[in-house]
């Protein structure tokens, strides 16, 4: 008995002892495995980051502020034709004074055209999408009031000015010469360097071989190389390459009961937003009525630019407020809207500047049969720049076999000794240069005067 209750008591103690341990050993582990993990150097915790868009407003961007929750108000139409049935176009849906029914046909500004159907007679009768008048009076009630038109300066005030500018950038050329040929004996290698001068002034190689042969025969017959015999050669010799017998009229005067229409073509970056912008001042300077039409629908801002430059001295602007839309409808509802404003003239800005030279040209040959469905084009000015020498005569080339050129605005003359170059294109396209671009001042466009050109180049 005495032993079964030793074995008891062992067995007891041993129990004990066994659930002791496995307590303890709970308790430690609980103790080594802590549940927050250590604090260590804290990783950044990734969010997704909302991508930014890469929107950057362009410098000559407007940001259209009037549209309201309101409905615009409603102004009156000032001149609309009686047996008007097609309903207005995008540039004047705000200028309506009742609902009229859709317009069927009418390409709205902004909308492509299918140019291949002819105009219908309502088309040809529609509304005014552009009320010249309306807009003369909402003008003079608030524009006006705060901001004054600019008189622009007279065609002849500006080529005396503009005359010295020119002659800055070119007495290289006439001093180089003069130079030259009164220098004496003139062999083989003299005349090679007259040669290469006038080369270099990007005169073209017939007119440099001409020019040098008559020389050459003037020299032996007359044996005259005095300065002065020279210059007044030298004087004639030039001037018979510019051509001043040459056509340089522009036409913007009416034709018959119509406006003239005006299409200025060209690459991009020559200047011709700029020279539409400072044509239309030298036409204000004159008394005329003139209407822009910005059919650079490419470049966005191209618009606002031309909307600038005619604000300025009171002449409006068709647009559309749609980026990319069909040049062709704008340039189609300028027409329409000089010729219902009764305007003298109505000069269509292009783009310079397409995915591709074919796909420019397709789109300026469009906008020009277009037009033409509307009026006879009176005059398509080819924009280039004078800096850019022959690139500038490859793009004559193109431009010359698209569309009709009837005459070139040469711009930044001033900035450049290749005054030459006006001979050269004029062989090229067989059109006059009609204006020249001498700076980049408002009023720095001027008629172009074969004889002070020359004057200038030879001073
Ligand atoms: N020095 C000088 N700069 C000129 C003359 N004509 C234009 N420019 C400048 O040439 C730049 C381009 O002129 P734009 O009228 O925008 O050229 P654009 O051909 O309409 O160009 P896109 O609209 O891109 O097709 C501007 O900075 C003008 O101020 C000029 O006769 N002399």
């Amino acid at each position: 008995m005495d032993q079964l209750w030793e074995i008891l008591a062992v067995v007891v103690v041993a129990l004990l002892a066994g659930v002791a341990g496995v307590v303890g050993l709970v308790r430690g582990r609980s103790r080594k495995a802590p549940k927050v993990p250590p604090k260590t150097e804290q990783t950044p915790i990734e969010r997704p980051v909302a991508k930014k868009t890469q929107y950057k407003p362009s410098s000559g961007m407007r940001i259209d502020t009037s549209k309201t929750a309101e409905p615009a108000p409603v102004k009156k139409q000032a001149r609309k034709p009686e047996n008007a049935t097609q309903a207005p176009t995008a540039t004047d849906t705000a200028d309506v004074a009742e609902p009229t029914e859709p317009a069927e046909a009418a390409p709205a500004t902004g909308e492509t055209v299918d140019e291949d159907r002819p105009l219908t007679e309502a088309e040809a009768t529609q509304t005014n999408p552009f009320d010249v008048e309306a807009d003369e009076e909402a003008a003079s009630s608030t524009a006006a009031e705060t901001r004054e038109l600019e008189k622009p300066e007279s065609a002849r005030g500006r080529m005396v000015r503009l005359r010295e500018r020119l002659s800055r950038s070119n007495t290289a050329l006439g001093k180089g010469l003069l130079g030259l040929l009164s220098g004496g004996t003139l062999d083989d290698e003299a005349w090679e360097d007259v040669e290469d001068t006038l080369l270099r002034a990007d005169l073209g190689v017939e007119a440099t071989t001409e020019i040098v042969g008559n020389l050459k025969k003037r020299i032996s017959v007359h044996g005259a190389t005095d300065e002065e015999t020279v210059s007044q050669w030298l004087h004639e010799e030039l001037l018979a390459q510019v051509g001043p017998d040459m056509d340089r009229r522009i036409a913007a005067s009416r034709v018959g009961d119509r406006p003239a229409v005006v299409l200025v073509v060209g690459v991009n970056g020559t200047g011709k937003t700029t020279t539409v912008g400072k044509l239309a001042r030298v036409l204000v300077a004159e008394d005329k009525d003139v209407i822009l039409g910005a059919a650079d629908t490419f470049r966005a801002a191209a618009a606002d630019q031309l909307e600038t430059w005619g604000g300025r001295v009171g002449v409006p602007t068709v647009r559309s407020d749609k980026e990319g839309a069909d040049p062709a409808a704008v340039a189609f509802d300028a027409v329409k809207a000089g010729q219902e404003g009764e305007c003298d003239v109505v000069l269509i800005d292009t783009a310079g500047r397409l995915h591709n030279k074919v796909g420019l040209m397709d789109e300026l040959t469009k906008v020009k049969r277009v037009v033409e469905k509307r009026s006879p084009i009176d005059e398509v000015l080819l924009v280039l720049d004078a800096t850019t020498g022959q690139n500038g005569m490859r793009q004559a080339e193109v431009f010359g076999q698209a569309v009709d050129v009837t005459g070139v605005v040469l711009t930044k003359l001033d900035g450049t000794a290749k005054g030459g170059i006006v001979v050269n294109v004029q062989r090229a396209l067989g059109v006059p240069v009609k204006l020249v671009g001498l700076g980049e001042g408002p009023d720095d466009l001027a008629p172009f005067d074969p004889e002070a050109y020359v004057n200038a180049v030879l001073d």
